[in-house]
């Protein structure tokens, strides 16, 4: 028992040993220039984190550079053509590749990920940017990301949403969402076939700037059922529901802050940083974050705690600090069974805390108890932070460490399958059948048919909880106040939070003219939900943009303030008012930009939809306003010639033809003018969807300023529209609309460019 001091940190850990009173400056230069840092070694060596034979090939991985890795996305008859498409045109293309005299291998399948659609690409960069076929695909991996079919993501990151296991009718919180791509993750999880979801997922992040990295990330994947919010994890508010009930979650991601030196495969900075007071000093917060997850999840729901630390200072020691400030209330699943091929380790039941007051200190003094700790500090051999804070007690594994399952917790190591490091940690709240089951029937997120029914999940959730222990509802704690709507106010008048500047939501007069025109232009049906259709002005008024929500979603911003939500966006964009010199003529003045096309498309009524071939939309891409003459003599042409001025949606069929290829059909937006067309996307996208479709840009250069007077009569462009939240651009988002029927799905599988 007692204090160590940890050994003379040396050069790459057991290389030369270096001297005590080295100077500083020579510390900044000693680590980081070889990859190494002797306290990080002696820090997780002492940690016992793997056993010491395997040290070495830890540290040789760490040295490495991190494979890329990406995700196919969207729903499972889109994502599997992508998937053959690398596995058919692009792998047998790289079966050779030589460089330098070093054979490299081609793209190869995560085996652990679910139906094989995350890839691995173990080429360095520069055979890469070096190699033709190399090259080819690094084309083809970068138009498809822009567009949205895929999301280069790293290997280990993609997992802490698949032990989510979120479901289309969940009630969903990302809490450290920026910059988004497990956000995507869940996403796709709750639309799995972008038909309309009726589950909710909140993302949210502290930091302002990157909630809106979060909603530019997310137009690549819109869901109707989308907050984005701007908190501080750990004081997340209770939201409001109708009658004053309380939103809890079934699905909780706390992908927490961290030291992330899981990453210092890419993040180099960190060699040359790290020292162990980082994980201890982010400790109280991830426990903090954790916490607040805890208090807002439903009984029976999942909660995932994630870090991409190696750490038990904010893995094992966050977790059993938590299990034990509610004890009996929630426990560690187990999910040996989830991913089988997926290499993990079993978390651990005890480990060292070590002081490193900064990680330019060298030396690290090891505690075994709080005491001893607390102890230094009275003597004065340890100092407090400038707020009279030492190292939290929780830092130390709890006297019942071992009846905690914290074996449970998995360590994603990087030598097991060539990834960064992680920690997951998979908690479920415990509660009684009548209790999940009361609140899955008084949840007001509506189960589509298809979904498992509250007594089948009340089942599952019985078999997966043991003993039956708390109360459904959770008070807010004191830091949590809740949002008070604006549009019922409380007694007792709650400010608004005027610090926050986004613009606020309101809902559309479903019997507005506008709404009106827009519904007889693309004749829609009784299932396009018109009640839904929200703006960014407190008036409801559609000035230029409308964006439409699910149920859910409107329900929260109906019954709490968006001030005190900090609600920085909400659902898709689905109209944007277009603004054209013949607006008089014009009945109807709005587009569906690319982010809300496929969540129209299942409402429009027939004969709306236009079939076109890569011949038309060659025409489209070369010319920025083609004249409808300019178009072969057809059908095609006839049908644009008889048609009001307005927004048109095109549905490219898929083939061969014109010197180009589209794998999937696709839809797209085009303007008709009087006598002439446009293509409803931007530059960039069109010279994207030109490189994807016919191999080359086929497009010419936008018309100087000096001639946009002499634009053909009625024709406009597609001006990204901004109104309260950011716009992400008129994204090429990669989704793909799908009938009911399965076969009409592989069929009618229509892959956005
Ligand atoms: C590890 S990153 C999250 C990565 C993200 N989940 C993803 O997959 O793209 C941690 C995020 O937490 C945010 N963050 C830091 N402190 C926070 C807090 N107190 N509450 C909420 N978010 C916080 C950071 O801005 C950062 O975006």
């Amino acid at each position: 028992m007692g204090k160590h001091r940890g050994k003379k940190p040396t050069r790459g850990g057991n290389r030369q040993p270096q001297s005590r009173d080295d100077k500083q400056n020579d510390w900044n230069a000693f680590v980081g220039s070889d990859k190494s840092n002797a306290a990080f070694e002696e820090y997780y060596k002492a940690q016992d984190i793997m056993p010491e034979a395997e040290w070495e090939p830890f540290m040789e991985s760490l040295r490495k550079e991190l494979p890329v890795t990406f995700r196919v996305t969207g729903s499972r008859a889109h994502a599997e053509t992508i998937n053959d498409i690398i596995k058919n045109t692009y792998v047998p293309n790289m079966q050779d590749v030589e460089f330098e005299g070093q054979k490299y291998d081609p793209p190869s399948q995560l085996s652990w990920y679910p139906g094989q659609l995350a890839w691995q690409v173990d080429a360095p960069k520069r055979v890469v940017r070096k190699t033709e076929p190399f090259k080819n695909f690094q084309r083809f991996l970068v138009g498809e990301t822009e567009v949205g079919n895929l999301s280069r993501q790293e290997a280990v990151s993609m997992i802490p949403p698949l032990f989510l296991d979120a479901q289309p009718h969940h009630a969903c919180l990302d809490m450290c969402a920026a910059p988004g791509s497990k956000t995507a993750q869940i996403i796709e999880a709750l639309n799995p076939h972008h038909t309309a979801s009726t589950g909710l997922l909140i993302a949210n992040d502290s930091d302002y700037k990157r909630t809106h990295m979060l909603v530019h990330q997310t137009g690549r994947m819109p869901s109707r059922g989308l907050i984005v919010t701007n908190f501080d994890a750990s004081l997340f508010p209770s939201i409001k529901l109708k009658g004053g009930k309380q939103l809890q979650f079934d699905r909780i991601l706390a992908d927490v802050p961290c030291s992330g030196d899981g990453t210092l495969r890419k993040n180099l900075e960190i060699w040359n940083k790290w020292g162990a007071a980082d994980g201890n000093s982010l400790h109280s917060l991830q426990l903090r974050i954790l916490e607040r997850a805890m208090n807002m999840l439903k009984p029976g729901g999942r909660l995932v705690y994630s870090t991409c630390s190696f750490n038990p200072s904010e893995d094992e020691a966050v977790i059993a600090a938590a299990l034990n400030a509610k004890p009996g209330r929630f426990h560690i699943v187990d999910v040996s069974s989830e991913l089988p091929e997926l290499k993990r380790r079993p978390g651990k039941s005890a480990w060292k805390v070590g002081s490193q007051p900064a990680a330019k200190d060298r030396q690290l003094v090891w505690y075994d108890t709080f005491e001893d700790y607390r102890e230094a500090v009275k003597k004065g051999e340890e100092k407090e932070n400038d707020r009279g804070k030492g190292l939290p007690k929780s830092l130390w594994p709890p006297a019942n460490a071992g009846e905690l399952n914290l074996d449970r917790c998995m360590r994603l190591l990087p030598h097991d399958q060539n990834t960064g490091g992680f920690f997951v940690c998979v908690l479920e709240k415990k509660g009684d059948s009548t209790e999940i089951a009361k609140e899955a029937s008084s949840s007001s997120l509506k189960r589509p048919a298809t979904s498992p029914s509250p007594a089948a999940e009340s089942k599952r959730a019985r078999e997966k909880s043991p003993a039956p222990e708390l109360s459904a509802t959770e008070t807010p704690t004191e830091t949590t106040p809740s949002a008070t709507p604006a549009a019922q106010p409380t007694t007792k008048k709650e400010k608004r939070d005027l610090t926050f500047k986004e613009d606020p939501l309101s809902y559309v007069d479903p019997e507005h003219a506008e709404v009106k025109s827009i519904i007889a232009r693309f004749k829609f049906k009784e299932s396009f939900q018109r009640d839904n259709l929200m703006v960014r002005n407190e008036y409801g008024d559609p000035l230029r943009t409308i964006y439409m929500t699910n149920d859910i979603v409107k329900e929260i911003i109906q019954n709490n303030d968006y001030t005190r939500l900090r609600i920085v966006s909400a659902g898709v964009k689905c109209f944007a008012r277009q603004d054209s010199s013949q607006r008089t003529e014009i009945r109807c003045k709005w587009r569906t930009p690319m982010d809300g096309i496929l969540e129209v498309l299942p409402h429009v009524g027939e004969g709306v939809v236009i079939s076109a071939t890569l011949e038309e939309l060659r025409v489209l891409l070369e010319d920025h306003y083609p004249p409808i003459d300019s178009f072969k003599d057809g059908e095609w042409k006839d049908t644009m010639q008889s048609r009001d001025m307005g927004c048109e949606i095109i549905r490219f069929v898929a083939g061969k033809l014109a010197g180009g290829e589209l794998a999937l059909p696709m839809y797209l937006p085009v303007w008709k003018a009087k006598m002439s067309l446009s293509l409803m996307i931007d530059k960039r996208e069109k010279s994207i969807l030109s490189l994807r479709t016919f191999g080359e840009d086929i497009c010419k250069p936008p018309p100087p300023q000096k001639d946009f007077g002499k634009k053909p009569e009625g024709a406009v462009d597609p001006v990204p529209v901004t109104e309260g939240q950011g716009d992400a651009g008129v994204a090429l988002a990669a989704e793909v609309a799908e009938g009911d029927d399965a076969a009409e799905k592989t069929e009618e599988s229509a892959m956005n460019a």
